[in-house]
């Protein structure tokens, strides 16, 4: 299903530029100096060990967290707070227990006023994208993990948004739901037209998705602020095989750029 005059999303382009976060109160900032360049509609994962400030640069592109250096444009506009341009999607689903998935969902088209017929067009649009039509009566509690998590995407997918901003939206599902949640998303990305940037602790997953791959490092532990190590280009042509030599070499490199310095602290 189409929805003509209301379907005006379109993926936006994310520019960090000098991006940086001083917690009040700690004695080095949790990220400095972050410079990424994000396409429209490009999909990139931010991968990293833990504090390296992987939920914090996604939190400033939410505007959960104001920036204190640099800056974060989306669509070419600085970031102030959270907007309904930005969809989140977390771990935990976030989901209203009380409500179905059907009206979870409606609550954002509904929350921006739209007319009746509207919010029943994206919902249901939505909802189909996820493949939850079938069990769009149901509650959160009647359904499994993944699906809960289908419906959070649903939800956010219902506002249409420009961007999507995923921290390890996968990471309490089994590694079977985890794997076709995965699948699932690469073909969500591909119809819904939205720039992606998802956290991950899995280098896997991270090959398996993205187009870029930002690996940081740093952090507390290591003396000094998070930043970007390298930003590797995924250059695999078509479906990916997580088995094949080319997708083994690539998770390799991201792997050893995670890992290298760490030893020197531990
Ligand atoms: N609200 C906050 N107040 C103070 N310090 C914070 C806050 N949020 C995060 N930090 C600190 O910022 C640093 C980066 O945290 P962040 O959660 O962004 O790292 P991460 O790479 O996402 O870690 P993980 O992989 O474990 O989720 C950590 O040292 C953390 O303690």
């Amino acid at each position: 299903m189409k929805i003509g005059p209301v379907r005006e999303n379109r993926p936006a382009g994310i520019v960090l530029r000098d991006l940086g976060k001083h917690f009040p109160g700690a004695p080095l900032p949790a990220v400095a100096g972050v410079t990424i360049d994000i396409r429209e509609g490009e999909f990139v994962c931010v991968v990293g060990a833990s504090g390296c400030g992987k939920s914090t640069v996604l939190r400033m592109v939410a505007g959960f967290e104001s920036a204190t250096a640099g800056d974060v444009l989306v669509d070419g506009e600085p970031v102030t707070g959270p907007g309904p341009d930005r969809g989140v999607v977390f771990q935990d689903y976030g989901l209203f227990p009380w409500l179905t998935v059907r009206e979870n969902v409606a609550y954002g088209p509904r929350q921006a006023r739209l007319p009746r017929s509207f919010v029943a067009a994206r919902t249901a649009e939505a909802v189909e994208a996820v493949g939850l039509t079938r069990v769009a009566g149901s509650f959160p509690h009647q359904l499994s993990g993944g699906m809960q998590q289908r419906v959070a995407i649903a939800r956010v997918l219902a506002n249409k948004p420009a961007v999507l901003l995923m921290d390890e939206p996968f990471g309490a599902l089994d590694a079977l739901t985890r794997s076709d949640m995965q699948h699932e998303l690469r073909r969500i990305h591909r119809d819904a037209g939205v720039t992606v940037v998802f956290v991950t602790h899995s280098i896997e997953e991270a090959v398996y998705l993205a187009d870029r791959v930002v690996v940081m490092a740093g952090g507390s532990a290591h003396g000094n602020a998070g930043h970007v190590r390298e930003i590797v280009d995924v250059d695999l042509e078509g479906d990916r095989d997580p088995t094949s030599p080319e997708f083994n070499a690539i998770e390799r490199r991201i792997d050893a750029l995670v890992h290298a310095g760490n030893a020197a602290v531990a």
